[in-house]
């Protein structure tokens, strides 16, 4: 084992190990495994997924409505917050959270994911709703200061707070990041950050490419979309089950590789659902199965096919990987990488059975 695996030393770390020995729930009697599902209308080939692990419609419900009351709180109205709770980032979270059942643990992830849904579609996606290129950088830079707040700056913090409280999508950010940081330690709560911000680089790309009509090759936007993918959602893994991946495993090559193909897997399947939602937008949002159609001038149908075997392909890598970190001597690892598993597989249910992709 190398040292970075062995783990960091000095003060507060035995603390933390003794932490990670009551944080390791009693491993599963039979690991849930992969199955190819149908999806859409069923023509295409299907998806190579774990299985969902959970779904119970009761606990979503009550996240749900957790859900729908914070929005409001945050300045959405009735329609737009009653909206949120129709999309179900509630029955997401319970969808791809399996370790708890704790409704308020669940919120961690459905107030981050409803969030950045909407920073997507009302900055970034949606041009009916107000989303324009232009307007998208500047934006997100206040999204960043909402989330990260800025050091007291004397007579410039009061207009930063007014711009802070004027926008209920910054306001939905902060209080989700600020739900975050009571429940669960500082370097999640900084991981989450600087995986928002680097999901901002890809969504300028985007902005770029849609302002100028000049939209990327496939590989392009491939590599753009590994860091605007699920992979963001997955950095609440271990803070929604209540224990904490210490940083050195988080970041170690194999983990972050694991984890970018499980993200990457798990948004082909937003793309391969969104195809005809994103291709009718005014100014197009890209798309992997519309960039491999327009890049070889082929059928949707083709191109569809071509980004489910890059989807079954990334899944298998990441099947792989986890079986060779098992043997890494680390419960809060074990757990953290059937987290990931669990998240694609309830992820995959969750946007096959979305009215938002039907
Ligand atoms: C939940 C989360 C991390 C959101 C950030 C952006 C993202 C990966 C999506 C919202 C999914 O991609 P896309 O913008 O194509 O989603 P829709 O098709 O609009 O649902």
């Amino acid at each position: 084992m190398n040292d970075i695996l062995a783990g960091p030393t000095g003060l507060g770390t035995s603390a933390a190990r003794i932490a990670s020995r009551i944080a390791e729930p009693p491993p599963p009697v039979h690991e849930p495994g992969y199955v190819e599902r149908q999806w859409g209308d069923g023509s295409a080939s299907p998806l190579y997924v774990p299985v969902a692990e959970r779904v119970d419609d009761a606990l979503a419900a009550v996240v749900d409505e957790r859900l729908v009351g914070w929005a409001k709180s945050c300045g959405f109205d009735d329609d737009e917050s009653e909206m949120l709770g129709t999309a179900g980032f509630g029955r997401l979270a319970v969808l791809t959270h399996v370790d708890t059942d704790d409704p308020e643990q669940l919120l961690l992830a459905a107030r981050l994911n409803a969030a950045w849904w909407a920073a997507d579609d009302l900055y970034a996606d949606d041009s009916e709703r107000g989303a324009t290129p232009v307007e998208l950088p500047p934006r997100l830079a206040l999204v960043m200061a909402a989330m990260d707040p800025v050091a007291p700056a004397g007579e410039f913090t009061a207009s930063l707070e007014e711009a802070l409280r004027s926008d209920k999508v910054l306001v939905a950010l902060r209080s989700a990041t600020e739900h975050l940081a009571r429940r669960s330690g500082s370097v999640v709560v900084q991981r989450v950050c600087y995986s928002t911000f680097a999901m901002f680089v890809s969504w300028n790309a985007y902005a770029a490419w849609r302002f100028t009509g000049e939209y990327p090759p496939a590989w392009k936007y491939l590599a753009t979309r590994q860091h605007d993918s699920f992979y963001t959602s997955m950095t609440l893994i271990d803070a929604v089950g209540g224990y904490e991946l210490p940083a050195h495993l988080y970041y170690e090559p194999r983990v972050r590789r694991a984890l970018t193909q499980a993200g990457t897997a798990s948004v082909m399947v937003n793309d391969l659902l969104s195809v005809e939602k994103d291709a009718a937008d005014e100014n197009p949002v890209c798309n992997m199965v519309l960039q491999i159609a327009a890049d070889r001038g082929c059928s949707i149908a083709e191109a569809v096919e071509e980004t489910v075997s890059l989807h079954n392909q990334l899944v298998r890598d990441f099947e792989e990987g986890h079986k060779a970190l098992q043997a890494v001597p680390s419960p809060e690892l074990h757990r953290f990488l059937r987290g990931v598993r669990a998240w694609m597989g309830g992820g995959f249910e969750w946007h096959a059975t979305n009215p938002r992709y039907a």
